[in-house]
């Protein structure tokens, strides 16, 4: 399969001497064209170092990138193929939404009528045409960054960089962005490269810790092996806890039970399936319950499975 981004050995240090930081100690992967795909860490892993390395702006001690073309002989062309989204806006708030992209396009030197033409689409298929005549600074969050991912799509990139594309949005204004990135992206068979923190939002994804890769897969795949989802059942009377673990005991599909005081916690197999039985076996033998939840595995267990450490014990700012 063609891969649209390769990226092998990666070797960065910022700096010389004692104040020296290894940035990146040999990373590696490649992204099949038209997947969109992952960088997951915690902050200082090295996600932004590997984004600016194949986005040409910055050159590794060692190691290949390739972005459609190869990073370190075709810098001037790279930058033409790809489009990047940093962290920080990037559109003019004093402008309107149709200045921001006719300003584009013109610094990507298309013509008038291109300009135009793509714009207008961009405009529409982000769900910006409406406001496109109103200075961006009174648009809503969600619909400045949805601006920002337009503008590094005027000139049609092969590669679409997006660093942390979500961050700050609620989640409605999260799957809204997503349907409309996918929606452009697979259209015109872009391929994206993002980092984040949440594992769902790419097809697969490389966990980075310290500089290094430390697993590959599909969120699906990352997940795997964590036995399953927890369960935990809060007694209406610690007493019982007992009659409780050999009730749990007895449902098919429920291991690994422990009970502290009134709190009993299991994890099951296949999601919430084996949850109305649990509830029916306390119930019959007459155990009553203040509360039941259940929950997935975190993005801090994955982490904690892969890195050998806690997402949180590496990085304070985080979203699971
Ligand atoms: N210009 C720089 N000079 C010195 N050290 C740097 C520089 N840029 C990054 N670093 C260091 O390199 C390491 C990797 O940083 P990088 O920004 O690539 O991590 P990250 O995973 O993208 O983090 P974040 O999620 O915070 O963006 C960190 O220890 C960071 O402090």
């Amino acid at each position: 399969m063609h891969h649209a981004i390769e990226a092998d050995g990666l070797v960065k240090t910022y700096g010389k001497g004692a104040k020296a930081v290894r940035a990146l100690s040999g990373v590696g992967f490649t992204v099949p064209s038209g997947t969109v795909f992952g960088l997951l860490g915690p902050n200082g892993a090295g996600k932004s170092t590997t984004t600016k390395i194949l986005t040409t702006l910055v050159t590794p001690d060692s190691g290949t990138a390739v972005a459609g073309l190869d990073v370190a002989t075709e810098p001037g062309r790279v930058r033409h193929a790809i489009g990047y989204v940093p962290q920080k806006p990037c559109f003019d708030p004093t402008a309107t939404g149709r200045e921001n992209v006719t300003l584009q396009g013109h610094v990507y030197g298309m013509t008038r009528a291109d300009i135009r033409a793509r714009g207008d689409q961009l405009l529409e298929r982000f769900g910006l045409a409406d406001a496109a005549g109103r200075v961006t600074k009174t648009w809503s969050g969600g619909m400045q960054r949805k601006l920002d991912v337009a503008l590094a799509l005027m000139h049609r990139p092969r590669v679409l960089f997006l660093d942390e594309p979500t961050t700050g949005l609620d989640p409605e204004a999260r799957a809204g962005m997503w349907a409309e990135i996918s929606g452009v992206t697979a259209a015109d068979g872009v391929t994206v490269l993002l980092t984040t923190h949440y594992l769902e939002e790419a097809d697969r994804l490389v966990i980075i810790d310290r500089g290094r890769v430390v697993a590959e897969g599909t969120p699906e795949e990352l997940k795997g092996g964590l036995h399953g989802d927890a369960v935990q059942v809060e007694l209406a009377d610690a007493r019982q806890q007992e009659a409780a673990r050999r009730a749990v005991g007895s449902v098919p599909g429920v291991g690994e039970i422990t009970v502290d005081g009134a709190r009993l916690h299991a994890r099951v197999d296949d999601g919430a399936a084996p949850l109305p039985g649990l509830l029916a076996a306390l119930e019959t033998s007459g155990v009553p319950l203040a509360s039941v939840t259940l929950a997935r595995p975190s993005l801090d267990d994955v982490y904690l499975r892969h890195a050998g450490r806690s997402f949180h014990s590496a990085d304070t700012k985080v979203a699971a």
